[in-house]
């Protein structure tokens, strides 16, 4: 739960920030800009989409892709409608296409965002703008044949309170918003991500451009916006793929060298291991073996004292503390030690409870849960870590030798006993 949050906060908080220093920019910045950077700045969406599209393209993220499709159309249409061409329309047209893209857009930006993404990027990507061009073939069929009936139904009010003055969309439109809305809000919480975050952005500046279609900077400075957030989107998770460790969420191997690289002259280093964590997984299987791997790695995140916590690799962790010396460290080690040998996982099966605090009250009770562990229920489990410390001094001058020193510390702590640190 804490990680969900704390994962919730890191992926939302830039989107939020930027939004609100785009508003600002939107209604009065860009006021002040002379004609050329206005007609220049009518490209920035552009230039940002197709930033966003190669790079969609390059690591197959198709729900952005699509959602980039749903953005591409909704601008293009929206400058259309407000630029000068766009005054020849007939006014059925303009409404047509103004309430298709407002009904039919943020449907579409929560369709994709859940719509799975299954076989090869090129069968997937035709499927999914088959499923856009066959909308876009019927509104050109009502806009053509001025279907009044259609447009007039999708203008109705059902019910008055559904549609304040303020809003300048259609009652139709604004059900597709919040139907959007919602789906988007459980999909950033059931999953929250950067991705899912830029579309749930996406989704709320289209909102915003529907709403201030008239006011001139909204429409490019949001959707340059909307481009530039999903742009960030596939950089920052391209980046965590490859530094971050899938099912523990701490920085991997990878992230682990670069700070070795940036190390100075006075550190200590400290190689962690879970003990016979081979027979655990042979007793309990792999599944709860990671479930393990991922509240040690929680547990281990923790450390006090100015250490960093990484995923070495496997059952293996490491610890850095830069500027540090050993024996500093010790006290901080020892507590990460005790509380991951005094925690009792109930490992998630039915009985698992899915309140929190009634987890934490059977945490409480570890006299009675040890007792029953070893009578009857097998649905509780702990095990403990061995510590090897080492820190930057004598013959030991590279990170690679103090490694090597802090794994024979950690050999030390196996064969005197484990659940324990050793120097
Ligand atoms: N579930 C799970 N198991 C893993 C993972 N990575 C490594 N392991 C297992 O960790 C075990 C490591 O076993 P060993 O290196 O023999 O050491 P050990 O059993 O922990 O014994 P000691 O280190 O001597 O206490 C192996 O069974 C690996 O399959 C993982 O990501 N998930």
């Amino acid at each position: 739960m804490h990680r969900l949050i704390s994962q919730l906060k890191e992926s939302t908080i830039i989107p939020l920030a930027l939004l609100m220093i785009t508003i600002p920019v939107a209604h009065f910045g860009y006021q002040e800009f002379s004609v050329t950077v206005k007609g220049l700045f009518s490209l920035a969406p552009y230039i940002a989409f197709t930033a966003a599209t190669t790079l969609s393209l390059v690591y197959g993220r198709l729900r952005v892709l699509m959602t980039l499709l749903v953005l591409v159309i909704s601008y293009w249409a929206f400058s259309t409608l407000t630029g000068p061409v766009g005054l020849s329309w007939n006014k059925f047209t303009i409404e047509t296409v103004f309430n298709a893209i407002t009904i039919l857009g943020p449907l579409n930006i929560a369709l994709f965002a859940f719509w799975a993404e299954k076989g090869s990027l090129i069968s997937d990507l035709f499927t999914k703008t088959a499923a856009i061009a066959i909308q876009v073939f019927f509104v050109w069929l009502v806009a053509e044949n001025h279907y009044t009936g259609v447009l007039h139904f999708f203008t109705l009010i059902f019910w008055p309170s559904m549609h304040p003055d303020w809003l300048n969309i259609a009652p139709f439109s604004f059900i597709a918003f919040i139907i959007a809305l919602l789906a988007m809000a459980i999909r950033i919480i059931t999953q929250p991500s950067t991705t899912n975050a830029a579309l749930l952005s996406s989704l709320v500046i289209l909102f915003i451009v529907s709403q201030q279609l008239l006011i001139p900077g909204y429409l490019p400075v949001f959707m340059f916006l909307a481009g530039l957030l999903l742009v960030g989107a596939i950089v920052h998770e391209t980046f965590n793929m490859a530094f971050k460790d899938d099912l523990t969420g701490l920085p991997g191997r990878r992230a682990l060298n670069e700070q070795l690289a940036k190390l100075g002259r006075h550190y200590t280093i400290a190689m962690m291991d879970v003990d016979h964590f081979k027979k655990f997984n042979d007793t309990y299987g792999h599944d709860i073996g990671d479930q393990v791997l991922k509240m040690v790695a929680a547990k281990i995140r923790k450390v006090t004292g100015g250490g960093k916590a990484f995923r070495y690799g496997g059952e293996e962790f490491t610890i850095l503390f830069p500027g540090r010396d050993l024996q500093h460290t010790l006290p901080h080690l020892e507590i990460v030690r005790e509380v991951i040998a005094g925690y009792l996982m109930r490992i998630r099966d039915e009985d698992r409870p899915e309140d929190n605090d009634e987890g934490k009250n059977m945490r409480g009770r570890k006299n009675t849960r040890i007792q029953k562990t070893q009578k009857k229920d097998s649905s509780v489990v702990s095990v403990t870590i061995s510590i090897g410390v080492a820190q930057r001094e004598g013959m030991n001058k590279t990170p690679e030798q103090v490694i090597k020193a802090a794994d024979e510390a950690l050999y030390r702590a196996k064969h005197g006993g484990r659940n324990k640190v050793s120097t």
